[in-house]
C-alpha cells in the first residue's frame, strides 16, 4: 500500500476539486479522478467556467486536467481503479428526525462507504476529508468490513481540511499544518505513510501531523469551534464599544498584539457566515450533548447565539439610524457571499441582514461582484427566510452594477468585504442618493472620515462615527 498511483475523490465540491487540483499539480506520478453525482457540477469542472470561484484555481485545473486530472461520474470505475479515495462530500447539519438542527447529516459518507463496499475488487485506503463528528471513521470501517469481498481490506484515515474558501490554493499549497489520523497499528501506520508521501510532495514533513483518528476526527471541530469563539467574541466586543465610545480596531489590535492571543481572525464584522462554522459548532454541541456533557454543550452553543445576536443588532442599528422605519425605502446591499473572493452564500450574513430588513419592507437594491442572481432569489426565498416569495421578488431588485443599485436609494449597507467596495466613486454615488444619505459599513473596510466629508451620515461595527441624534444612545456608562 505504500505506493499510490491512482487517487479518486467522491465529491466534487469546495473541497474536493481545489485538494484534487493540488494533488495533481503537485504529484505528476499520480493520476487523480474525482467523480461526484451530480452531473451538472462535473459538467462544470470540465468546462471553461468552474463551478466554483476561487483565485488561482483555475490556472492550476488547465494545468493538469485531461492529463493527471479527471472529473467524472462513473463513481464505480473511479472506486475500483484507485488505490486510495478520499471521502470528501457534504455533511450538513440534519434538517429532520432526531438531532434535528444540530447533527450532522451523515447520510452522503455512509452511501459514499457503501459504494466502495460495494464495488471495490481491491483493497483501498479510505480517507475521511469530510468534516464528521468523532468517531465517524469507524463506523466507515464498520460499514466497509461487514461488507468486503474476500482478500479486500480496508484502512480508514481521517485527514480534516483546514481551507477556507477564497484562499484554497494558498490554504492547499501552504497548509500550516496537514492533519492525519489512523489506527494505531502496523497496517494503520503503513496507510498514514502512505497517505503522507502524497502531501510530502509539497508539505515539510514536520508540517504533517499524524495521530489517533478521535483526536484527528475532534481536531477538525475544535478548530472550526475556536475560531467561531474568536468571532463572538470580538463581536460581542463591538456591541460594547458601540455603547461606549471605545473603538473594536484599537481593542483588536491591542489584544492582538499580545502574543499568547494572535492578531488573526479579531475582526468584528456582522457575524461569521459560511458553510461550515455554525454548522461545526452544532455538531460540538449535539456530541457533547450525546456524552451527556449539558455545560459544555452550553458553553459551545453561545458562539452561535451571540452570532444571531451580532447579525441581529446590525439590522436593528440601520433600521433605528433611518429613523425607525425602512418601510419601501431603497436600500442598496453591497455584498452577497459570506465573504469576499467566493461566491458562496451558505449562511451568508446578508441573507438574515436582507431578511431582517425585507421583515421592516424595505426595498433592497443588491450588488454582489460573484454571487449569481438565481443564487440569491433562491436564498431570499428559502421557506427560512421568506414565506411569500412573491413578495420577495417585489421587495428585491437584483442589480450588476453598484452604481445602479445606490441611485435613489436612502442608504448603502455593505455585507462582504470585496475589494472593490473600497474603490467606488463615493462621491458620484452620494450625488445619485437621496439625502440624507446613509452608509453602514458592516465590514469596517472603507474610508470613514473620507465618506463623512462628502456627507454621508456612517455608520459601522464597534465605533461610534456619528451623533447619536437619530438613535438617542448615550455614551456615559452607568
Ligand atoms: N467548504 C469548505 O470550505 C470546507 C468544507 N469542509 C468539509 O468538507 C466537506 C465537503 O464540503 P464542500 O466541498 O463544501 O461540499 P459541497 O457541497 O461543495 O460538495 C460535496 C459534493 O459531494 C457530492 N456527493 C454527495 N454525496 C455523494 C455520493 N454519495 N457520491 C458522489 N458524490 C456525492 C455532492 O453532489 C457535492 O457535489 C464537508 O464535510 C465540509 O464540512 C472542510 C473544510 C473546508
Ligand atoms: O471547515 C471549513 O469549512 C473552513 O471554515 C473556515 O473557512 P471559511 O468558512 O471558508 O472562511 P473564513 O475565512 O474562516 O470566514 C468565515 C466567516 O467568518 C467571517 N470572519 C472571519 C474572520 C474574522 O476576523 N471576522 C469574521 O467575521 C468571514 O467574513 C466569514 O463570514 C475556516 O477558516 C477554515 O479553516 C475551515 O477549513
Amino acid at each position: 500500500m505504500a505506493d499510490v498511483k491512482r487517487v479518486c475523490c467522491i465529491g466534487a465540491g469546495y473541497v474536493g476539486g481545489p485538494t484534487c487540483a493540488i494533488i495533481a499539480s503537485k504529484c505528476p506520478d499520480i493520476t487523480v479522478t474525482v467523480v461526484d453525482l451530480s452531473q451538472a457540477r462535473i459538467n462544470e469542472w470540465n468546462s471553461d467556467k468552474l463551478p466554483i470561484f476561487e483565485p488561482g484555481l483555475d490556472d492550476l485545473v488547465k494545468q493538469c486536467r485531461g492529463k493527471n486530472l479527471f472529473f467524472s461520474t462513473e463513481i464505480e470505475k473511479g472506486i475500483k481503479e484507485a488505490d486510495l479515495i478520499f471521502i470528501s462530500v457534504n455533511t450538513p447539519t440534519k434538517n429532520y428526525g432526531i438531532g434535528k438542527g444540530r447533527a450532522a447529516d451523515l447520510k452522503y459518507i455512509e452511501s459514499a462507504a457503501r459504494k466502495i463496499a460495494e464495488v471495490a475488487v481491491s483493497s483501498k485506503i479510505v480517507v475521511e476529508k469530510s468534516t464528521v463528528p468523532v468517531k465517524a471513521a469507524e463506523s466507515i470501517a464498520h460499514i466497509l468490513q461487514a461488507n468486503h469481498r474476500r482478500g479486500v481490506h480496508y484502512q480508514v484515515l481521517s485527514n480534516p481540511e483546514f481551507l477556507a474558501e477564497g484562499t484554497a490554493v494558498k490554504d492547499l499549497m501552504y497548509p500550516d499544518r496537514v492533519l492525519i489520523g489512523g489506527e494505531l497499528s502496523e497496517e494503520g501506520n503503513r496507510a498514514i505513510m502512505a497517505l503522507s508521501n502524497i502531501y510530502q510532495h509539497w508539505v515539510p514533513k514536520d508540517n504533517i501531523i499524524t495521530m489517533n483518528t478521535w483526536s484527528s476526527e475532534l481536531s477538525k471541530l475544535t478548530a472550526n469551534a475556536f475560531l467561531a469563539q474568536r468571532i463572538s467574541s470580538i463581536n460581542a466586543i463591538s456591541a460594547v464599544c458601540e455603547a461606549t465610545g471605545a473603538d473594536v480596531s484599537e481593542v483588536a489590535h491591542a489584544i492582538g498584539t499580545d502574543s499568547r492571543i494572535g492578531p488573526k481572525f479579531l475582526q468584528a464584522s456582522v457575524g461569521f457566515g459560511g458553510s461550515c462554522f455554525q454548522k461545526d459548532v452544532l455538531n460540538l454541541v449535539y456530541l457533547c450533548e450525546c456524552l451527556n456533557l449539558p455545560d459544555v454543550a452550553v458553553y459551545w452553543q453561545t458562539v452561535i447565539e451571540m452570532n444571531e445576536f451580532q447579525k441581529r443588532r446590525f439590522a436593528r442599528r440601520v433600521i433605528e439610524a433611518l429613523f425607525n422605519t425602512v418601510t419601501n425605502k431603497r436600500i442598496a446591499i453591497f455584498g452577497f457571499a459570506f465573504k469576499k473572493d467566493t461566491g458562496d452564500t451558505r449562511e451568508s450574513p446578508s441573507i438574515y441582514i436582507c431578511k431582517y430588513l425585507m421583515d421592516e419592507q424595505a426595498k433592497l437594491a443588491i450588488y454582489d461582484p460573484k454571487v449569481d442572481h438565481e443564487q440569491m432569489i433562491s436564498d431570499l426565498t428559502h421557506p427560512s427566510i421568506s414565506d411569500n416569495p412573491t413578495r420577495v421578488q417585489e421587495l428585491v431588485t437584483l442589480t450588476k452594477d453598484p452604481y445602479e443599485a445606490a441611485r435613489s436609494a436612502h442608504a448603502i449597507v455593505i455585507c462582504t468585504e470585496w475589494d472593490e467596495f473600497k474603490d467606488y466613486d463615493y462621491q458620484k454615488i452620494y450625488d445619485s442618493m437621496l439625502k440624507p444619505a446613509f452608509i453602514f459599513d458592516g465590514r469596517m473596510i472603507l474610508d470613514h472620515k473620507q465618506l463623512q466629508k462628502i456627507g454621508y451620515h456612517v455608520e459601522t461595527i464597534g465605533k461610534r462615527l456619528s451623533d447619536d441624534v437619530h438613535t438617542g444612545k448615550s455614551t456615559s456608562v452607568p
